[in-house]
């Protein structure tokens, strides 16, 4: 019960927030009408309903004229239920997508916003496959919310319609048992209650293991999906490291535990399925079994039975609405339960950020950027770079070196603002543009320009700029291709690759440059081209490198390293340009 209360509660605080957003209106407008047609349609069963009973008297009286009156009126009934029909679900799918649209809107923006996605890869949180929460669970959660409720209301208003007709017809045929009457008011309503009690608990007790069941196969689906994905995404390496075996295996081995599940899944379901259809086929003779007697001593007519079963029927399938629905149920809460994970996920990414025992970036006046205090740990808590009273001057270029996994990229990433774990303070130039080129930079997939230029929009710089910053960086090759459409990241060399990102480096002419490795896949001379071009296009710019070349020196005016001192690295300037600075050291 706890646990109903709670999913309803989680349910609430997802679904709630559209229809109080700026497409409220719509919404909610969509939902009253989707309603109103729900309750119409029971409106016409009940009619339905009553005309049995006038329909079969009439075939039984032998009754021409009401036979063909009540065709009629049957005519007039299905036609309006097809157009409600029709229009309700019309309606539904409408309410569906804008829902979706909007959900997926306000997810995106979460995810992405300020550095989320990366801070919650590195909490390694319990969302795992994002993709698969924004596009699957967002779908089917609106989906599924919508016909649960929907239904659910449904069988509470066809419930009390048919409550109250049903203990009308107990009245009319009373329970006799062996040629003796029975007076129990609102007999079949009691006998359709214990029905569909009996059909409830026994589904719950065979079904709710389909709950986990059905969590874990959409779990196992997506790792699957996302481990082919990084195959698709690595195909070269692995076939240049002759890798599809092991990845055959590995790709197998995962998809194991989607067939075990499954096979779990069908002998779940196979018992619930032999229960379910042997309840509802129960159901059809039920009603006739309770009221034979009565028919049989001539107290109810052949109309009045097959109401009573009809209406019968009706309460027993509104009271079991638990018991049909189990399985959509089963797979709603697992939904319910992901999309739950994955704002948690979010929010506490983004409150990591803000909380006290984190790496503060700020803004300041100053045209420098200092590190006051700061510690820099790994995730699991260990230290990692300790650094104080440290400054980067502007239009100074530092060349910044330590042994491997000392902790440079991280560095990096915490003036970037992305790594949170660590204290201290990393303060920067208010409005300053820092740009961060990585060893491997991101092109999106598209046109070429659009992948040089960004974060910015294609067409923020002419393709004058783009093909003057292409050939300055040696690539005049790929002026003409501006256009062209492709996944850069897969066709160009590592070279070229670098190269596009000193491209993007001197169109964006940031305040910041910092070059992680960024130009180690080049030859020696091809490396101290760009770093002239840079020199003379970008002559404000200050420049920070993350280098193991010795070449490297002649293009910074100081160099700094990190030095191991016990459990952690401190930056210790080692030229005589920046001696002055005095260092560094640890905080705790
Ligand atoms: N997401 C992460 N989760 C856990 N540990 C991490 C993560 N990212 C980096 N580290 C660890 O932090 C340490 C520093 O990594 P970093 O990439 O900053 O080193 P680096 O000095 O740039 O190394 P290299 O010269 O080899 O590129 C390494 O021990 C690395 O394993």
């Amino acid at each position: 019960m706890n646990n109903l209360r709670s999913t309803l509660a989680i349910v609430w605080r997802i679904a709630i927030p559209y229809f109080r957003s700026e497409d409220k209106v719509a919404g909610r407008s969509l939902l009253a009408a989707v309603i109103a047609i729900e309750l119409s349609l029971v409106a016409i069963d009940v009619l339905v309903n009553q005309w049995y009973n006038r329909f079969y008297n009439a075939l039984q009286d032998r009754n021409w004229s009401t036979f063909t009156w009540e065709l009629g009126v049957f005519i007039v009934l299905a036609s309006v239920s097809v157009a409600l029909s029709v229009y309700q679900l019309y309606l539904n799918q409408w309410l569906q997508i804008r829902w979706r649209q909007w959900m997926t809107r306000v997810y995106l923006s979460q995810w992405l916003d300020r550095a989320n996605h990366y801070r919650m890869q590195l909490k390694g949180d319990a969302a795992d496959n994002p993709d698969q929460r924004i596009a699957d669970d967002v779908q089917m959660f609106v989906e599924k919310t919508l016909s649960i409720t929907i239904g659910l209301l449904s069988s509470i208003v066809t419930l009390a319609s048919f409550v109250v007709i049903l203990w009308g017809l107990s009245e009319a045929a009373p329970l006799t048992i062996g040629g003796q009457e029975f007076a129990i008011p609102g007999y079949l309503v009691w006998a359709a209650l214990i029905y569909a009690i009996f059909g409830t608990a026994l589904t719950h007790w065979i079904g709710s293991p389909l709950v986990n069941l059905s969590f874990q196969q959409q779990r196992f689906e997506a790792d699957f999906r996302f481990n082919l994905v990084r195959v698709r995404e690595n195909s070269e390496q692995i076939a240049l490291l002759r890798g599809e075996h092991a990845e055959r295996g590995r790709l197998m081995d995962r998809f194991g535990s989607v067939i075990d599940n499954w096979y779990n899944i069908m002998s779940r379901t196979k018992r619930l399925t032999a229960f379910t259809a042997s309840y509802s086929q129960a159901a059809v003779i039920f009603p006739f079994i309770l009221t034979a007697p009565a028919y049989f001593a001539g107290k109810i007519q052949l109309g009045g039975m097959l109401q009573t079963s009809s209406a019968f029927g009706s309460v027993q399938k509104a009271l079991s609405f638990f018991v049909s629905a189990y399985r959509t149920l089963a797979d709603w809460r697992a939904i319910v339960a992901r999309l739950d994970g994955f704002e948690m996920s979010i929010e506490s990414a983004a409150t990591l950020s803000s909380e006290p025992q984190t790496v503060g970036v700020v803004d300041h006046a100053g045209d420098s950027i200092e590190l006051a205090q700061l510690l820099l740990k790994l995730p699991n808590g260990l230290p990692l770079i300790a650094a104080d009273g440290f400054s980067i001057k502007s239009s100074e270029r530092t060349l910044l070196t330590g042994p491997s996994g000392a902790g440079k990229s991280t560095l990096f990433r915490a003036i970037a603002g992305v790594w949170p774990f660590g204290s201290g303070a990393i303060s920067v130039p208010a409005h300053a543009k820092l740009m961060m080129l990585p060893q491997r930079p991101y092109f999106p997939i598209g046109t070429l320009q659009a992948a040089i230029v960004y974060p910015a929009a294609p067409d923020s710089f002419s393709v004058e700029q783009v093909k003057d910053a292409v050939a300055a960086v040696g690539l005049p090759q790929l002026a003409d291709r501006l256009d062209e459409d492709a996944h850069w990241n897969r066709m160009l060399s590592l070279g070229e690759q670098q190269r596009l990102g000193m491209a993007r480096a001197l169109l964006h002419g940031p305040q910041y440059l910092f070059l992680d490795e960024a130009t180690a896949s080049l030859d020696e001379p091809s490396e101290a081209r760009l770093y002239r071009v840079i020199a003379e296009r970008l002559p404000q710019t200050t420049v920070v490198s993350i280098g193991h070349r010795s070449t490297l020196h002649d293009f910074h005016d100081r160099k700094v390293e990190l030095i191991r001192e016990g459990d952690r690295f401190t930056l210790r300037p080692t030229t005589p340009a920046a001696a002055a600075d005095a260092p560094t050291g640890g905080a705790e």
